[in-house]
């Protein structure tokens, strides 16, 4: 059991100040002449200075050295042969197939997390504020003096296999299976890792995710703010070297400076770090007929500024009951506007039997899919008494309104994409009965 403490509610004004060093927040202004116990203060801005207040996030970090005290930037290369990250969405020719992936592959050799990370789809551009990526990780050890920060937007992290330790400035995360992180853009962190670990990430470019709207449903359900957790507090005063690698326009830099990045005292504001458990999600459903959009399922959007268009959705599928009466249970075929990319966190995801966690799946633009052969003969045949359906699983979706691209390393060189994923569809019959008509 962790000893780790939290601060709840999502998007508040929290206030954090580390009880090793009372007294650390200034009090009445944020940037006294001289700050308490001779600490720096920083701002730390995650939207325009303008946005309007319920847009506004900035937060004050109050610390033993200034960000700014480091040296030069220089290239950073991956300990990668194949793979890593990119934003060059033209890699590769387009491929409108529908795409499944074989658990990703996790390296025997020595890997951090920074360096266990590729890119496989995406689109949209950094530069622009206006894009998704979508990443895997793999790794085993944890990052040594090695600190990263994205420039470029906001990591949501869903671990699938293997607990995280993340470290940031804000304090520090500790993330299993089933629960997710938000990284925001800016801001410092260090993974650590405790054996052979893997997970998806989920980059949004320009903008932030918050809960959605709730409508009729009413003023509780779905992720509720109270469950998620940011963290506080916890200075280190660390002398030694320490490697800042930062993500810049779709490129790795790394820059070295002669203390800690996680020497911040105490901080406040809205713009912060933090986790939330899967398990704690109210799940709304049909409880007499048809099957519902997925998006009932929604945990956090990121929007564009087009309403109820989404740069991503993270959207899952948890174990609840399935009650619908004179109805097919499983996800309905479809074709869709939105690009959806999925993957298994434990378990295997409802509509396709057997699929495996550590595995994704990809359904384009437009891609049409829907339930494999096996599970639309079993739903179209099974008594619809109550059932409790995905019992120990969790399935996801980063769901976007982009048409990404497929990198080269998803395409090809990750070495594990399902050739056969077709066939699950192959033996589908004709049913329809001539013979009516
Ligand atoms: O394709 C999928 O499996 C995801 C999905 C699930 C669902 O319940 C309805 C629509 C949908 O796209
Ligand atoms: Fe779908």
């Amino acid at each position: 059991m962790s000893s780790l403490k939290y601060l709840t509610g999502f998007g508040n004004e929290f206030a954090s100040s580390d009880p090793r060093c009372p007294n650390a927040l200034p009090e009445g202004q944020n940037s006294p002449q001289t700050c308490p116990h001779g600490l720096y203060a920083e701002q730390l801005s995650g939207s325009a200075f303008t946005c309007p207040r319920t847009s506004n996030e900035r937060s004050w970090l109050y610390r033993i050295l200034p960000s700014a005290k480091h040296l030069p930037f220089k290239p950073y290369k991956q300990a990668v042969q194949k793979g890593g990250i990119t934003h060059n969405w033209d890699d590769d020719e387009p491929n409108p197939n529908q795409l499944r992936w074989n658990p990703f592959p996790i390296p025997d050799e020595e890997k951090d997390f920074v360096d266990g990370m590729s890119t496989v789809c995406g689109a949209g551009d950094a530069r622009t504020r206006n894009g998704v990526a979508i990443h895997i990780y793999a790794c085993n050890v944890g990052m040594k003096n090695k600190v990263m920060y994205n420039s470029d937007g906001d990591y949501l992290i869903v671990p699938q296999q293997g607990k995280l330790t993340v470290k940031t400035e804000f304090g520090i995360m500790e993330v299993e299976p089933n629960e997710i992180c938000v990284v925001q853009q800016g801001m410092r962190f260090h993974v650590n890792v405790e054996g052979p670990s893997r997970g998806y990430i989920l980059e949004i470019f320009g903008t932030h995710f918050v809960l959605p709207d709730l409508g009729p449903i009413g003023a509780n359900g779905l992720a509720n703010p109270r469950d998620f957790l940011t963290p506080v507090a916890c200075f280190e005063k660390v002398l030694g070297e320490f490697t800042i690698v930062s993500k810049f326009q779709g490129k790795l830099f790394a820059a070295q400076q002669d203390h800690s990045p996680f020497d911040v005292v105490a901080w406040h504001g809205n713009y912060a770090p933090y986790k939330y458990d899967l398990d704690k999600f109210m799940v709304i459903n049909a409880v007499r007929y048809d099957h519902p959009d997925p998006s009932i399922f929604t945990v956090l959007t990121a929007q564009t500024t087009r309403p109820g268009v989404a740069i991503a959705d993270f959207v899952i599928f948890p174990p609840r009951w399935s009650v619908h009466e004179h109805t097919f249970r499983p996800p309905y075929y479809h074709r869709n506007c939105m690009s959806e990319f999925m993957g298994v966190i434990k378990g295997s995801y409802e509509a396709k039997v057997g699929s495996k966690p550590g595995s994704a799946t990809l359904h384009s633009m437009m891609t049409p899919h829907g339930p494999d052969a096996a599970c639309f003969n079993a739903a179209s045949k099974a008594d619809l008494v109550p059932e409790f359906i995905g019992k120990g699983s969790q399935a996801f979706m980063f769901e976007s309104s982009f048409s990404m691209a497929v990198t080269k390393w998803g395409n090809e060189t990750c070495e594990c994409v399902d050739e056969e994923y077709y066939k699950c569809w192959q033996g589908l019959q004709d049913n329809f009965d001539e013979l009516t008509v």
